[in-house]
């Protein structure tokens, strides 16, 4: 895809965006840990939230859910208010984030976990309705396909590799349709044949889902092909697309700790872990 399609729009039209977070200040014992934070994420689309540690990534997320209230300003999702929603009301309303899902169930085939997350939430009654059962097996067997499991569809989820069972959570998560999905990290432990499968799978899911995803790994951002979000000390640092970012020297300052005037120097002397942490 060419790197002009990563561009973010410069002012995309207002109904377009589902996700509208407006000027958050998130204080933790009057450490801000986000200040006057602003993000609009278009509907459908993919975007990727990077940044050193301590940015405030995670943070990010804990608010969109309702799990950290911000001190001021407002997070609105479909021109809707949620700051001060209660955390399943902000769930129920389509926003999901990828740890919240109960964990896979070992004892369950993988066909018969993502049942169960079809089933989720459904009423007795609503389960009862005649056609019900060929609709979820519908759903399950859709499931299998976006997440490449099928072949495994028979077998228990105790039996699957690292990167399966982790795209058997991503399924499990997307069975409930949620309109906004939150992923932290995740391609944490993969390795590269997972993580680009994973790529490719979270690139599946924009267009009918509205994804959000932060992760330390410049292989996989790279795969995604999206834009990207710059966090730095609780802020938005720069967005962009990543060939773009890799060139500013602003953000390998704030990466690497490397000073713009001699970045030859520091390129030589950082230490091998921070480096490596952003490999950017
Ligand atoms: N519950 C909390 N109480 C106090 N400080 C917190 C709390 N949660 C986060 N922080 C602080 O807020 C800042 C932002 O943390 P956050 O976890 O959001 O960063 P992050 O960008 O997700 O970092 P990482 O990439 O390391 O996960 C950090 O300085 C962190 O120590």
């Amino acid at each position: 895809m060419p790197a002009e399609s990563a561009v973010l729009p410069a002012t995309p039209p207002p109904a377009d965006i589902l996700l509208d977070v407006q000027g958050i200040t998130v204080s933790f014992d009057g450490f801000k840990a986000i200040q006057n934070l602003s993000l609009q994420v278009p509907r459908g689309s993919l975007r990727v939230l990077i940044g050193p540690n301590g940015a405030g990534k995670s943070t990010l997320l804990d608010t969109i859910i309702g799990k950290v209230r911000p001190v001021s300003g407002d997070v609105r999702y479909l021109g809707q208010s949620i700051t001060r929603l209660p955390e399943y009301r902000i769930a129920n309303l389509g926003i999901c984030r990828k740890f919240q899902a109960p964990g896979v169930l070992d004892g369950l085939s993988v066909e018969g976990n993502l049942m169960v997350a079809a089933r989720r939430g459904k009423g007795v009654l609503a389960s009862l309705k005649p056609g019900t059962g060929a609709a979820e097996r519908r759903r399950v067997e859709e499931l299998l396909a976006l997440t490449g499991l099928e072949h495994k569809a028979a077998q228990p989820a105790s039996g699957l590799a690292h990167g399966e069972k982790q795209w058997l959570e991503i399924g499990m998560v997307v069975a409930s349709d949620p309109q906004l999905l939150l992923l932290d990290e995740p391609t944490a432990g993969m390795t590269a044949q997972e993580t680009a499968k994973t790529a490719e799978l979270i690139r599946s899911l924009a267009g009918r889902h509205t994804v959000l995803v932060i992760d330390h790994d410049m292989a996989f951002v790279e795969l995604l092909d999206a834009p990207i979000t710059v966090l730095h000390q609780g802020q938005v640092f720069r967005e962009g697309d990543l060939s773009t970012l890799r060139a500013d020297p602003d953000v390998m300052e704030i990466y690497l700790g490397r000073p713009k005037e001699d970045p030859k120097k520091d390129a030589a002397t950082a230490p091998a872990t921070e480096v490596s942490h952003a490999q950017a």
